[in-house]
């Protein structure tokens, strides 16, 4: 995009703030407020805040949210024309971005939260008791559950697990005593997949030994028979699974697991499985396709079909593949003995076993069910839990773990960017506060614009053999996917690295990059989308940030439960724009109230020291500083960044989408294909991709949900800010620019690329899509499917 004629909220200058601001258009009200709030923030520096007070509980129409107050749009500030790229202003900006010669419009103009601050936090008297943690060694131990001496010890010596927990304590006996299929529901953490593991393993180990641990005279081994299939939606769930089964078989060196998931060549893959293998972890499509085309995996003596994290799988389009699974797994003549004349039945379950199992429910589970259960027996963690919902018949309430500290920001979309960055700084201000933190993002696109804004563009050189994080950034498959951080540092925690993670990566890049967060032994930052959300298991988490709230309910209940896992602390953090998705908080289960948070701490907080600004740019900190004017100075920051080097040609702008979807739905939906490729400036490119699929994404919250998520309710100028823009980029495609929340009788809104909304006419259009022709509201609607399958984040071979 050319430079010339570009609008911009800042003016940068010798003269005093005060006589540069100057508010016009809109009503004189708001033009009065928002000239108060800046000279208030001018006179009282740190404690400046914007006027704000929000209604108070009995003024929130609990119901259906107020709508935020909404400002006008650029009308509301004074604009100047900015210098040409590579002007003096924009080449020089220390020197732009002395003290008191800032003029920014980042804390006016915003609207107020409906949330009442005015109440004192309620402290809580005692932390809560962890409810996903192993139950005391008195309570219960791994053998009086029925496993074998031999097993129980291996996984209180080697694997340092002396008591099971409570989805454990009530999963093995049924397992072990009883052929029935069973659904697995507990929260998040609680060790499920040890729950399904350790009852298969145990009657395949019975095969070879008797009761007193001594060996039987036939032993199996890994050509003995395929007796158990672990299906998980995603390749990484699939890893980890495999990780912990090699672990617990340390102790059955004969037996052999191995992962069939894609992403390495069938064929080797089938002599894998020509060697022998006894126990299968597997992606829905991949072993679809091998029971297809690999004449040696013999399904016949296959006892256990696990379907971790069901829903999941629905959600992700593999309906179809768990049918023709189960349909062939049924349907091939089940083995009494095996090959070797080694009698299964008595010891092995007489049918197939089926067990599903995930930490929420959604309502394709039901469906799952039906395909796949037959008479199961619905376990949960607790036991009144369980015969509660047996005998109500209907599904139990998903829940996060009780010791998780949930608290939401309220922030104005302008102050979003800043805000993250204070709370990742304050994060990490100790060494050793916090480890890990992860942060959720709505899309690829995004998480690869935060990522490459976020980290150290100074420090790419090649790193110290010492530097141990480094170890596997050293590796040529994450040089894009880790880096040293930038801005969240401090002298105190000097080293944070910084990682992204999400499905249009290649494989072998996804699993290094996870192996470089888990294994990481200095701070560490992940940046991902809903791919890390479901089964992840990094011990050291501790703290999750979700930056863009989550598509649905469950999906939120799987990212918090990231952390404070098998008993352990852990906080999450919620950013909510002021408005309609304060309200959200009310629907999300949490033990203790979730506590909303001022954004103005966050940032008073994270900015009360200088931030470590990279690059060429470099301010002049006065000890006058305050962290108004650190924010001010960091988004000028940034904003600069974007725009350094040549830029862009305005070709992307026009930019509309064209997806195309395929059959496994492994494209992005959201994610809009330049015409014309930008000529420069990668980042300000990878900023205006960034906010198109984010605005997408942002219209494809569950129907239910999308009274807290309202795309019409989204300053669309306001929210450019938060990438870096000072202009709203335009391309973000008809469908969505202009649907509308549908509540009877109310008139369609029109989003225009300048960020206004505009009222229009009504439609009838049943998918919520806006006033487009045919082909396009059709368009649209798939577009809508598929991205509710959210698919797109997980290529699964
Ligand atoms: N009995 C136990 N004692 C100690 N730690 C355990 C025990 N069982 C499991 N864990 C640990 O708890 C953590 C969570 O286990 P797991 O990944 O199976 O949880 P999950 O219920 O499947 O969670 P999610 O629903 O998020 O996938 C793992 O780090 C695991 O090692």
């Amino acid at each position: 995009m050319a430079d010339d004629g570009m609008l911009l909220n800042f003016e940068l200058g010798d003269a005093p703030l005060k006589s540069q601001v100057k508010f016009k258009g809109g009503r004189w009200r708001d033009r009065l407020k928002a000239q108060r709030s800046v000279k208030q923030a001018q006179q009282n520096g740190p404690s400046s805040t914007p006027p704000r007070r929000g209604p108070t509980a009995g003024d929130h129409d609990s119901s259906r949210p107020a709508k935020r107050p909404r400002t006008d749009d650029g009308d509301h500030y004074k604009h100047a024309k900015i210098p040409k790229t590579g002007d003096a202003a924009t080449k020089a900006p220390s020197h732009a971005m002395k003290t008191g010669q800032i003029s920014s419009s980042l804390f006016t103009s915003n609207p107020a939260p409906v949330t009442s601050f005015d109440q004192p936090p309620v402290e809580e008297a005692e932390p809560a008791k962890p409810s996903n943690a192993p139950l005391s060694e008195e309570a219960a131990n791994f053998h009086t559950l029925g496993l074998s001496r031999r097993l129980a010890q291996h996984l209180a010596t080697k694997l340092e697990m002396k008591a099971p927990t409570a989805i454990q304590k009530n999963t093995v006996p049924q397992l072990i005593t009883e052929d029935s299929d069973a659904f697995l529901q507990a929260e998040t953490g609680s060790g499920k997949t040890l729950a399904y593991l350790l009852p298969i393993v145990h009657r395949i180990m019975a095969l070879s030994l008797n009761e007193d641990g001594t060996a039987k005279d036939t032993k199996v081994h890994r050509n003995s028979g395929l007796f158990a299939i672990i299906l998980a939606p995603t390749r990484e769930l699939c890893k980890q699974i495999a990780v912990v089964l090699e672990k617990v078989l340390r102790c059955a060196p004969w037996l052999v697991c191995t992962t069939v998931i894609g992403g390495e060549s069938k064929k080797s893959e089938k002599a894998r499985i020509r060697k022998g293998v006894n126990i299968l972890i597997a992606t829905p499509g991949r072993l679809a396709d091998h029971l297809d085309n690999t004449k040696v995996l013999n399904v016949g003596t296959v006892r256990w079909l696990v379907l971790d994290e069901g829903d999941r799988m629905m959600e992700m389009g593999f309906e179809e593949d768990i049918r023709t699974i189960v349909g062939k797994i049924r349907a091939d003549k089940l083995q009494r003995q095996n090959a070797e004349g080694v009698l299964l039945d008595g010891i092995l379950p007489s049918r197939r076993v089926t067990v599903l199992c995930s930490a929420t429910m959604k309502m394709n589970v039901q469906r799952l069910g039906e395909i796949s259960l037959e008479d199961a027996v619905h376990i949960t963690a607790s036991k009144s839990e369980m015969d509660k919902d047996a005998e109500a018949g209907h599904e139990a309430v998903f829940a996060a773990p009780s010791q998780l500290k949930q608290s939401s920001i309220i922030v104005p979309a302008k102050l979003r960017l800043v805000t993250l960055v204070a709370l990742l700084k304050s994060t990490f201000a100790r060494r050793g506060s916090v480890m890990k933190a992860i942060v959720f993002i709505s899309c690829a696109d995004s998480v690869d614009f935060h990522f490459e804004l976020l980290k150290d563009t100074k420090a790419l050189e090649p790193p110290t053999p010492d530097s141990s994080p480094t170890k596997a950034s050293r590796k040529p498959e994450t040089e894009s996917t880790v880096a040293p951080a930038a801005y969240i540092t401090s002298p105190a925690n000097p080293k944070v690295m910084l990682h992204k993670l999400h499905g249009s990566l290649a494989q072998p890049v996804r699993s290094s990059t996870l192996n470089s967060f888990a294994s990481c032994k200095d701070p560490a930052v992940l940046i991902t989308t809903d791919i890390s959300s479901r089964g992840l298991d990094v011990p050291a988490v501790d703290l999750v940030i979700e930056y863009d709230p989550a598509f649905a309910v469950p999906d939120h209940v799987h990212r918090i439960g990231r952390t404070a896992r098998a008993g352990r602390p852990g906080k999450a953090v919620l950013f909510l724009l002021p408005g309609c998705e304060e309200g959200y908080t009310s629907i999300l289960p949490a033990s203790t109230p979730i506590t909303p948070q001022l954004y103005e701490s966050i940032l008073q907080k994270g900015l009360a020291t200088a931030v470590n600004l990279p690059s060429t740019h470099t301010t002049s900190e006065t000890e006058k500083q305050t962290w108004t004017s650190r924010a001010e100075a960091l988004q000028l920051h940034f904003e600069q960044r974007l725009l350094a080097g040549p830029a862009a040609t305005s070709a992307d702008d026009d930019t509309e989408d064209t997806a195309k979807p395929n059959a496994k739905g492994k494209d992005k939906p959201w994610k809009s294909k330049p015409k014309a490729k930008p000529k420069d400036n990668p980042l300000l490119d990878a900023a205006r991709q960034a906010f198109r699929s984010h605005i997408r994404a942002y219209a494809t919250h569950v129907r239910e949900e999308r009274i807290y998520f309202d795309i019409t309710q989204l300053h669309l100028g306001h929210m450019a800010k938060a990438f870096g823009l000072r202009e709203t980029p335009g391309g973000i495609g008809g469908g969505v620019a202009r649907r509308a929340h549908k509540a009877p009788g109310e008139k369609k809104t029109k989003v225009l690329s300048s960020g206004k909304v505009s009222r229009a006419h009504d439609d009838d259009d049943d998918d919520g899509v806006g006033a487009v022709d045919g082909d396009a509201a059709r368009r649209m609607r798939e577009k809508m499917k598929m991205v509710m399958n959210a698919s797109s984040e997980f290529n699964i071979g």
